[in-house]
């Protein structure tokens, strides 16, 4: 496979139709179906590695050899966080082919109608749910359950909902954890009621998720494997890896920013590439904003300060920045509950992780185990505080744009904008696990921050990150939200029948109390790695940096395709999302959209 990837000298004073920078999630959907054209020519540009056939891609649960290895991860990190006691934050991000849906935990969620429906609302045509769930149906292959595990596991599901043909292989675990049924009756008892089909428009409530693991092999499925490999022997199809795009070259023509091609650095070379049709940026919510920059498209004030010249005064590239927030709470499963149910805590045993990896050939064992369960609440199931906290949203934005996201916030005030993940095993801080114990982890969500960030440059190296400051916890609302959904999944956590499973609480433990949880959360919190926003997808007066076309103002043939592009934060994990919005964008490029 590797032999069918482009060398530089093949790529470097070129010219494409097409250039898209990052073989990534969006990057990838957009290599497939640009390149169905065969009289266009498509150049994708990747800074990691091709990763084919790489066993820790493959192997699902294998986090612990990408996190943190500069192979796979571009190792991100926020500054200090003024509002959340200076701690600086940990961003994990996929650096390869595939990008990012190479690495992340596999789910698969697609976002409510009506959070999708209000892309439309704030400016967008055509961004609605009727398309999105067209597009996402397009990118998906679902693979529905065995009559066996639909009877004996209670799995449910519509097909009217689910792309039977697409690339990206979609499909219940072929090992559950056991305990579902019982946190989702625990959760019924606060009204969090079961879903029959989360992935139909509402996700309001307790639902049975589907990964993007393969079941016939248990191996994962990305952007790549699904989108990228089958028509890698396009002649019409380049891909270069490790080439890191530094700036896009451009000349301006009547006021309007023409994009004549990019710059890219391999083994600290720089060579360039032209375009006689257009560059797409589909490098990720953090890095697109930098190029965009670096090329002097942005805030004045910004590239000033790094001797940028400006070509397009865009204030509004890498503001707006939005994240879910994560945190675990582990308990320890009694002896009992350990025998019955599965988790991954016994891979942390040499034996026992050889055995499995062993299964795991035959299909089974713990690395066919479903990683996440998720659900979804309001602030109201978790608190009798909600009103007083809602109290403290802001109405008004420093911009009347932002002004507008929080009267729809508000509106949403009472939409389920929390969640509980659940994990079959630990993952959480700073207490570890008693050794041979098995472990559940509820994990609390927070979907819907009203603090917005900015990602924006410091140098005009392009391999030095730009400098990331997610405003974690400026608005005191995000804060008191999410540390009432901690409190609340310690109540869920006691009541029957998932309490009589549990031995004792590990993190936080009992020796914090509730009223000194907020400094525990934001000591032990992490990221959900799901950074949309500093590319909005907005009206420019709006602080928009791409239009509904995803055009960058400004300029008559760049584009943004990635997560960075929606504007306001959804309640679900965006894999799914990203895949529809680069099918819906592949057709608006190729101008087949209807
Ligand atoms: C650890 C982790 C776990 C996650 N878990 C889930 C989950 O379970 N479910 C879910 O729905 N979502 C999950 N997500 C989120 C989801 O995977 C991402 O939101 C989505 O894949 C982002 O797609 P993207 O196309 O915007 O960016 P990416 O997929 O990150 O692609 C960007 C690409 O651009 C490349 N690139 C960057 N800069 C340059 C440059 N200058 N030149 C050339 N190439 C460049 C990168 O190397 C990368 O390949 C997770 C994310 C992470 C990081």
């Amino acid at each position: 496979m590797e032999s069918k990837l482009a060398t530089v000298e093949q790529v470097s004073g070129k010219s494409f139709d097409y250039i898209i920078v990052g073989g990534g999630t969006a990057g990838l959907v957009l290599a497939n179906r640009l390149s169905e054209d065969p009289g266009k020519t498509v150049l994708v540009l990747e800074a990691g590695g091709a990763h084919f056939d790489d066993p820790v891609l493959q192997l699902p649960a294998s986090f612990g050899k990408t996190f943190g290895n500069a192979e796979y991860d571009w190792l991100f990190n926020t500054v200090p966080q003024r509002h959340s006691d200076g701690v600086s934050y940990y961003w994990a991000r996929g650096k390869g082919l595939g990008g990012s849906s190479a690495v992340n935990f596999y789910n698969w969620e697609r976002p409510s109608k009506a959070d999708v429906n209000i892309w439309e609302e704030l400016g967008n045509p055509g961004w609605n749910w009727k398309n999105f769930l067209r597009y996402s149906m397009k990118s998906e292959k679902f693979i529905p359950p065995s009559d066996e595990a639909v009877r004996e596991e209670g799995l449910t599901y519509d097909m009217s909902v689910h792309g039977t043909d697409g690339p990206v292989i979609v499909a219940f675990p072929n090992t559950r954890a056991g305990f579902d049924m019982d946190l989702a009756e625990a959760l019924g008892k606060y009204g969090i009621n079961k879903l029959y089909e989360p992935q139909g428009g509402s996700r309001d409530g307790v639902g049975f998720e589907l990964t993007t693991v393969d079941p016939a092999t248990n191996t994962r499925t990305h952007a790549s494997t699904a989108y990228l490999e089958p028509v890698l022997d396009r002649p019409n199809l380049s891909v270069l890896v490790c080439a890191t795009v530094t700036k896009i070259r451009s000349s301006i023509d009547d006021g309007v920013l023409d994009a004549s091609g990019v710059d890219f650095s391999v083994d600290g070379k720089i060579y360039h590439t032209v375009t006689k049709g257009e560059v797409i940026l589909s490098a990720g919510a953090i890095k697109s904003p930098q190029i965009l920059e670096l090329s002097g498209i942005g805030d004045p004030a910004i590239l000033d300060k790094i001797g940028v010249d400006v070509k397009v005064n865009l204030p509004a590239v890498g503001t707006n920045v939005q994240d879910h927030l994560f945190c675990g709470v582990s308990y320890e499963l009694t002896d009992d509950a350990a025998t019955k149910f599965n988790t991954i805590d016994p891979l942390l045993d040499p034996v026992q992780l050889e055995e499995n990896l062993k299964l795991h050939r035959e299909g089974k064992g713990l690395f066919t185990l479903g990683m996440i369960g998720a659900s979804t609440n309001t602030l109201s199931t978790a608190t009798t505080r909600a009103k007083e906290i809602q109290a403290l949203a802001p109405k008004s934005g420093d911009t009347p744009g932002l002004t507008e996201q929080y009267t729809i916030q508000h509106r949403c005030l009472d939409a389920p904008a929390l969640e509980i993940v659940s994990i079959p095993g630990f993952y959480s801080f700073p207490n570890p696990p008693a050794p041979g114990k098995k472990h559940i982890t509820l994990c609390a969500t927070f979907n819907r921050p009203f603090s917005r960030g900015t990602i924006h440059v410091t140098s005009t190296d392009a391999l030095t990150n730009p400098e990331m400051d997610p405003h974690y916890f400026e608005q005191k609302f995000d804060e008191e939200s999410f540390v009432e959904q901690v409190k609340f999944i310690r109540h869920v956590a006691k009541t029957e029948p998932l309490a009589s499973h549990i031995s004792r609480e590990v993190n936080p433990g009992l020796e914090i109390a509730d009223e000194d949880l907020a400094p525990w959360v934001k000591k032990t919190m992490t990221t959900l790695h799901h950074v949309i926003g500093s590319t909005s997808m907005l009206p420019r007066e709006k602080g928009g940096v791409v239009n509904s076309q995803l055009k960058v103002y400004g300029t008559r043939n760049l584009r943004v395709v990635d997560l960075g592009i929606v504007p306001l934060h959804f309640a679900a994990h965006p894999q799914a999302s990203v895949y529809a919005i680069a099918e819906q964008a592949s057709d608006l490029i190729k101008g087949v959209f209807n």
